[in-house]
């Protein structure tokens, strides 16, 4: 099974709380190219997953973040097997100026605006509560074989306020 992360920086763009924003990526290669998402990858081995999506999101869009506060912990299984173990993280506090890398366009995107008809299906579902200071436990189980962003979605369960 696939340890991978995803970190959510998140910041005030304007006054009210409406107008906060959320870094996503539009990813350029790989597993889910094409579509936004956080910015975040596989784990190394002997790095622990908040390491993982230290470097990652240095690596894809050069900033530097830190205080990571856990947010979620997202179970994918494919054809019934576990395919990926994804750990969720937000954050408020980084250095630096998002940039283009190999792998990613960051973009800065008002958190009433994030684009989840372009992300993957199950987004919608754990997305918009983990941006709002939610945590959540989810399985979501997709079907049709490898790759797993051309597999279908199918159902999911999930749980709020879990403690990690
Ligand atoms: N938002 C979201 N992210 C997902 C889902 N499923 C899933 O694997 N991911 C994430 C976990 C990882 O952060 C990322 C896939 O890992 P990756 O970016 O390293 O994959 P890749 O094939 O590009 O690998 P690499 O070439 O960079 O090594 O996608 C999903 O349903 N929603």
């Amino acid at each position: 099974m696939i340890e991978a992360t995803l970190c959510f920086p998140l910041r005030d763009g304007g006054d009210a709380a409406a107008d906060r924003e959320v870094l996503l990526i539009e990813k350029r290669r790989g597993l889910g190219e094409g579509w936004y998402n956080g910015p975040g990858g596989k784990c190394e081995s002997g790095e622990t997953p908040r390491e993982c999506a230290i470097r990652e999101t240095e690596e894809e869009v050069g900033l530097e973040v830190s205080d990571l506060e856990k947010a979620g912990e997202l179970r994918f299984l494919l054809d019934g097997e576990a395919h990926t173990f994804c750990h969720v993280y937000r954050t408020r506090s980084f250095a630096g100026e998002p940039s283009v890398s190999e792998e990613a366009y960051p973009e800065w995107i008002p958190v009433d605006d994030v684009p989840y008809d372009r992300m993957w299906d199950d987004d919608l579902l754990w997305l918009p509560g983990v941006l709002e200071g939610k945590t959540v436990a989810g399985e979501f189980r997709f079907e049709g074989g490898e790759p797993l962003d051309e597999a279908a979605f199918v159902d999911h369960d999930l749980e709020w306020d879990v403690s990690f």
